[in-house]
């Protein structure tokens, strides 16, 4: 969308595919040594892909984008590899899901990204790392490798297990009960759905600044669990010092919560959604995506919701308003059914 090409690897290539047939790029190899390259695999694998990249040349300047930066820059220092050309990064963005489907071109709009220079760095890497975070129009935030990892282990990190430790307890629970699911629990455990594999790499990478940070929340929960005891006392005295003690922690719940940042950029571009009905199917979402690219209409962000209990499932597809009728048109032309 911004002019850049891009060329896209995986060591599957049909993830490459999917990502080039979303528009996300070529999965053809370039001639000769690209500006930038853009390592995203798992955290464990991130120093040994940026040390083969380097050793193959391919490109003049290496960044990653691994959600842990301290562990990963000691692996490629031990790997012996140059480090001028290489600059950690991290953007603060991202998604429950993972792989090709679940990208979407605003992810980045308006979001800290992490950038972790040293001394030794390159200038016209750190320039063009620069460049492409205001391609992506993210906003840049220099740190150190090891206190972007403390800063992440508080604000990234111990949510997630914080969320799926919620989530844990409805793997046992009454159907009656989950069925009363509402908005709360749904906002508390939506990351609780991550892949398990990526985040034992990243917490692998950063324990002990996590574990500081729930070692504080024990204390808390500790707390809160004589608070309630409290209140379940027939002492008079004793109940009112367990409901001060509950609205202690809801109230630095609130003050914390005033201090998370909107977010810095404008609003991302409020798309139209096309919603369209599929059947279990292989190859349903290929065809849509490839009617899509026939009626010429670029496809921002996809959401799949499947219908319980049944063989069906409606895809939303979010594009810029002017493109919506025409899409809608080419795909009602081609035998979709749409709901709108
Ligand atoms: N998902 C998020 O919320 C988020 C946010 C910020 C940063 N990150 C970081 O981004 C990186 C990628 O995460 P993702 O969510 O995009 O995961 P993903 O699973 O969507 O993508 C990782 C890709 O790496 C490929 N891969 C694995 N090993 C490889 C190798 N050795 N060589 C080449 N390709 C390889 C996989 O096939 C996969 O396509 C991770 O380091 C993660 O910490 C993720
Ligand atoms: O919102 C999500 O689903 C995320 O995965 C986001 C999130 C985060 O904690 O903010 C998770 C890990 C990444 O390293 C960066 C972003």
């Amino acid at each position: 969308a911004r002019g850049v090409t891009v060329h896209l690897a995986d060591h599957d290539p049909d993830r490459a595919s999917t990502a080039a047939a979303l528009g996300a790029g070529t999965d053809e190899a370039p001639a000769g040594p690209v500006d930038l390259a853009v390592v995203a695999v798992p955290p464990a694998h991130v120093a040994r892909t940026l040390a083969d990249a380097m050793r193959r040349g391919l490109a003049r300047g290496y960044i990653d984008v691994a959600s842990v930066k301290g562990g990963p820059r000691r692996e490629l220092e031990a790997l012996g590899c140059d480090l001028a050309p290489y600059i950690g990064t991290h953007p603060m963005a991202g998604k429950e899901k993972s792989g090709p489907l679940a990208a979407s071109a605003d992810l980045f709009e308006g979001r800290p990204w992490v950038l972790t220079p040293t001394r030794d760095s390159d200038t016209e890497v750190f320039n063009l790392a620069l460049e492409l975070i205001a391609l992506c129009r993210a906003v840049p935030v220099v740190m150190d490798a090891d206190g972007h990892d403390r800063a992440v282990a508080l604000v990234s990190h111990t949510p997630q297990l914080v969320s799926s430790m919620v989530a844990a307890r409805l793997e046992e629970a009454d159907e009656t009960a989950v069925r009363l699911c509402g908005q709360g629990i749904r906002d508390v455990t939506r990351i609780a759905a991550s892949d398990p594999r990526m985040w034992v790499e990243i917490l692998s990478a950063n324990p002990g600044p996590v574990a500081d940070v729930l070692s504080g929340l024990a204390a808390d929960l500790e707390e809160t669990v004589q608070a309630l005891r409290a209140l379940q006392s027939g002492d008079e005295a004793k109940r009112r010092g367990g409901a001060d003690g509950i609205e202690d922690v809801l109230r630095r719940g609130n003050t914390g919560r005033e201090r998370v940042p909107g977010k810095h950029g404008s609003a991302p571009a409020a798309y139209e959604v096309v919603a369209v009905l599929i059947s279990d199917q292989p190859g349903q979402l290929a065809r849509i995506f490839a009617d899509a690219g026939h009626a010429g209409v670029n496809i921002e962000d996809v959401r799949i919701e499947h219908a319980t209990g049944q063989q069906a499932g409606l895809v939303q597809l979010m594009v810029e308003p002017a493109s919506a009728d025409t899409l809608a048109r080419t795909l009602v032309e081609r035998g979709w059914s749409l709901r709108r």
